[in-house]
């Protein structure tokens, strides 16, 4: 892939699209990482945000015994064979009664690649708000609470950050709009924007074995990876090609997420903007060296392309995880 074909691939990438993973620049040491299955060695949750014009939230009443009668946002578990929108669809159906749209992934959670949660600002679209008259195992009723004044006790408290930044994007999105893209893989991993910016010139790292690419690191579902997160292998990736001990690496967060859910393949991509820095303040002019063959800078001189990248880099304007 010449320079036209990366900057095509960057384009993409920073309008939230991407492309299909085909191979991993990056994996866990020994064995090639098993295939994700759903509930099998993965679980993915979705959540939804609804913020009404009023300010109201929408929060469903638990049936479950563990935390009966106690409120949370709509969210659940997804199943084998579904999309995330169609995972946040039913489970909204199923706990609220309505009928929804995804506006925004608001934020991405994970306690490493076995546990990720998908968190969207959602609009209801129709459907009949389920009362404490249709209570069932999915839930006791659905209701619309002031944001200043939710009801207790809540589930768990983890939901007043993601209503704070279901508040904050509505007052101003802090980045474009985001939706999964229903691309198939079959591993948890992570297509990297690293980039190194001097002046307002900016390069990004790529993959070169093959054509050139934006680089791919496969998430290990063992338990170092899974303790450290899925940062570990975003650093991982760096280590093999970077000397990372002079150099301050960032990860911004998601500017995409790729998932298809049906035919078996159950993995997601998470595309992510990373930065990459001197430890030393002294002004750089050139990126950090980099090690071995498989791996080098690409000075993006597309204009357009570049003050897309810039701008998402001074604006912070990626979905947050786990944040
Ligand atoms: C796991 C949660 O994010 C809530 C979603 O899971 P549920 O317990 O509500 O699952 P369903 O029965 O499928 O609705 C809470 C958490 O501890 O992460
Ligand atoms: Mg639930």
């Amino acid at each position: 892939m010449a320079s036209e074909g990366l900057a095509g691939a960057l384009a993409s990438v920073l309008a939230g699209q991407g492309s299909s993973v085909h191979s991993c620049d990056s994996a866990p040491a020994g064995e090639p990482p098993a295939p994700v299955r759903l509930r099998k060695n993965v679980c993915y949750v979705v959540l939804a945000v609804f913020l009404s014009e009023q300010d109201e939230v929408l929060l469903i009443q638990e049936a479950k015994r563990e935390c009966r009668g106690s409120w949370y946002l709509p969210a659940g578990r997804m199943e084998p064979g579904e999309t995330i929108v169609e995972a946040l669809q039913r489970e909204v159906k199923e706990e609220a009664g309505l009928h929804c749209e995804p506006e925004t992934l608001l934020s991405v959670e994970e306690r490493g690649p076995s546990w990720v949660r998908f968190v969207f600002l959602a609009r209801p679209t129709g459907g009949i708000l389920k009362t404490s008259k249709e209570a069932d195992a999915e839930s006791l009723q659905a209701a619309w609470y002031p944001r200043t004044s939710l009801p207790t006790p809540l589930r768990a408290h983890d939901i007043l950050h993601l209503v704070e930044l279901a508040a904050q994007y509505r007052q101003q999105a802090r980045h474009p709009l985001i939706l999964p893209q229903e691309l198939p893989c079959d591993l948890v991993c992570q297509r990297l924007v690293a980039t190194f910016t001097s002046a307002q010139t900016v390069w990004v790292l790529v993959g070169t074995v093959g054509m050139p690419h934006l680089p791919v690191t496969a998430c290990g579902l063992d338990p170092m990876e899974q303790r450290g997160g899925m940062k570990m292998a975003v650093l991982r990736l760096l280590q093999e090609c970077l000397t990372l001990h002079h150099l301050v690496v960032e990860i911004k967060g998601l500017l995409g997420l790729q998932h298809l859910g049906r035919d078996h393949s159950d993995g997601i991509c998470l595309n992510v903007l990373v930065t990459v820095a001197f430890r030393s303040p002294g002004i750089q002019d050139e990126p950090p060296k980099v090690r071995g063959e498989n791996f080098s800078w690409w000075k993006v001189m597309e204009e357009d392309l570049q003050s897309q990248l810039l701008q998402r880099l001074q604006g912070s304007s990626v979905v947050p995880v786990n944040r």
